[in-house]
C-alpha cells in the first residue's frame, strides 16, 4: 500500500464556490519525491494543508502509512500525523530564538538535548552561527532554511 493516499480528496472553501481541490486521487510511495504543478491557485496549497490536517477536507479520505486519518468518520490532528511541512511564508515565531523554533515541537526532549538537536539541524542547512539569532534578524532564504530545519 502507498505511503499516503488521497482518495476523492475536495475541499470546498464556500458550498458557492467552485472547488479548491476536486476529487483528486493521488499515491506517493515511501521515499518518494513529488511535486505537485500547476498554476497559481488551482489548489496546491490547500491539498499540502489537507494531508498535513491544517485545513478540513470536505469529502474523500486521506491514509498516511496505512492509517486513515481523515474520512467522512476519522480525524486525527495535525500533531498525531507525523507530517512536516514548510510553510509558504516560513510561519517562524517572531518571539524565539532560531534555536527555540526549531525545537519548538520537541516537547518531551531535555533542554541538553533540544540544544544538540537544534545544533545539528542548524549545521545541516549551513545556519550554525545564527541559533541565538531571532527571525527578523535573518533573511528571507535563512528564514526559510529554519523552517526546513525544523521540519
Ligand atoms: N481560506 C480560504 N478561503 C477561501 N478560499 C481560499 C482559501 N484559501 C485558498 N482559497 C482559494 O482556493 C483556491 C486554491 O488555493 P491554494 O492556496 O490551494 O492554491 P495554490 O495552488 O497553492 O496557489 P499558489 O501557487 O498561488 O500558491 C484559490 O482559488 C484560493 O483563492
Amino acid at each position: 500500500m502507498s505511503f499516503i493516499q488521497l482518495k476523492q480528496l475536495t475541499k470546498l472553501y464556500s458550498k458557492t464556490d467552485t472547488p479548491a481541490v476536486d476529487k483528486i486521487d493521488l499515491e506517493i510511495e515511501k521515499g518518494e519525491i513529488i511535486t505537485l504543478l500547476g498554476p497559481s491557485g488551482c489548489g496546491k496549497t490547500t491539498t499540502l494543508r489537507m494531508i498535513a490536517g491544517f485545513e478540513q477536507p470536505t469529502n474523500g479520505s486521506i491514509i498516511i502509512d496505512s492509517n486513515e486519518v481523515f474520512s467522512n468518520r476519522t480525524y486525527l490532528p495535525p500533531e498525531k500525523r507525523g507530517i512536516g511541512m514548510v510553510f509558504q511564508d516560513y510561519a517562524l515565531f517572531p518571539h524565539l530564538t532560531i534555536e527555540k523554533n526549531v525545537t519548538f515541537g520537541l516537547t518531551k526532549w531535555s533542554n541538553r538535548d533540544k540544544k544538540d538537536r537544534a545544533k545539528e539541524v542548524l549545521e545541516l542547512v549551513g545556519l550554525a552561527e545564527y541559533g541565538k539569532r531571532y527571525p527578523n534578524e535573518l533573511s528571507g532564504g535563512q528564514q526559510q532554511r529554519v523552517a526546513l530545519a525544523r521540519a
